[in-house]
């Protein structure tokens, strides 16, 4: 049972974190720690949304804690973790979100042997739908892998993976709900062109992503079949997918997960 967390980083990560976390139940708003570097408005923001207790003192913020979650931008990672490191102690967990920055760097910084494990989580946490990939630092042991794993499997569904495959992860599932953001403001830019209302355009595309989700969950079919199955021949579908065909929509993708992975390795090497 987790007594007490902290969230080193309070921006855009952690508040989906903790959002999946509250909506959870798993642990009371009472017993949630947040600070940041120096923005006072953005803790008061979050103090006042949730009722999480925001702390200026980083040593009083992850003291008793069970799990610390580093949430900060990977420039930032060894500034932060080295203002913990004096407080923290082996029966703790360090679960670093942070985008390239291997276990090892993690570590070395802590300088000592807190368990660490990485974790690349997505915004959809908020809404208890993250797709997160765990995986185990040196000092991590098999509890500590579980202990992340649960956490994650209540804001979503969480999977081990091995460390050296996080830069893609953090390409397809950590950076992936911003591809999919971007799809549906294509879609609903063309359909409005067409003379569809904003509103109707938004309601309906949500709900065909929303719809394609769960099928893919569901069905037992893969994507190729999925998509053949709504494919008439000489119909709309086929015209639409062959016109992605045509302007090399495959391409774009694998040039997208391509660049969003060589900078994840490139984030690590600079931070
Ligand atoms: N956004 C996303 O979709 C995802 C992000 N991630 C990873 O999560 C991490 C955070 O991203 P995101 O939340 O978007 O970033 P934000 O810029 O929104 O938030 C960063 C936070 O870190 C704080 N911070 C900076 N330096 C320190 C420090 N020395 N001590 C304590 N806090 C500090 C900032 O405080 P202040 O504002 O006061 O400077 C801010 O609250 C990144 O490493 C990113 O790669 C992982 C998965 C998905
Ligand atoms: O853009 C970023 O660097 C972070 C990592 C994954 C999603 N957002």
């Amino acid at each position: 049972m987790i007594e007490k967390m902290a969230f080193i980083g309070a921006g855009s990560m952690a508040e989906s974190i903790l959002t999946g976390i509250l909506n959870s139940d798993i642990l009371p708003k009472e017993r949630i720690y947040i600070t940041n570097k120096s923005d006072k408005e953005r803790l008061a923001f979050l103090e006042n949304t949730y009722a999480v207790q925001n702390n200026e003192d980083k040593n009083e913020t992850v003291d008793g804690a069970d799990i610390v979650v580093i949430a900060v931008k990977p420039h930032d990672v060894e500034a932060a973790v080295s203002s913990i490191s004096d407080c923290l102690t082996p029966d703790q967990l360090v679960i670093s979100v942070v985008a390239g920055v291997s276990t090892d760097t993690i570590s070395k910084t802590l300088g000592n042997d807190i368990p660490v494990v990485r974790a690349m989580p997505n915004t959809s946490s908020a809404a208890g739908q993250s797709a997160t990939a765990v995986a185990r630092g040196p000092f991590a042991k098999d509890q500590h892998l579980e202990t992340a794993l649960a956490l994650f499997n209540t804001i979503g569904t969480a999977i081990e993976v091995r460390e050296e495959d996080m830069h893609t992860v953090t390409a397809i599932s950590g950076s992936g709900p911003a591809y999919v953001y971007y799809l549906v403001e294509a879609m609903e830019k063309a359909a409005v062109d067409a003379g569809l209302g904003q509103e109707t355009a938004q309601d309906l595309i949500t709900q065909t992503i929303v719809g394609a989700g769960e099928m893919l969950k569901t069905s037992g079919l893969d994507p190729a079949e999925l998509r053949e199955n709504i494919t008439s021949p000489g119909g709309t579908t086929q015209a639409g997918v062959e016109a992605l065909g045509k302007h090399n929509f495959q391409e774009a993708i694998a040039r997208c997960v391509e660049s969003a992975r060589e900078r994840s390795i490139e984030l690590g090497k600079k931070k």
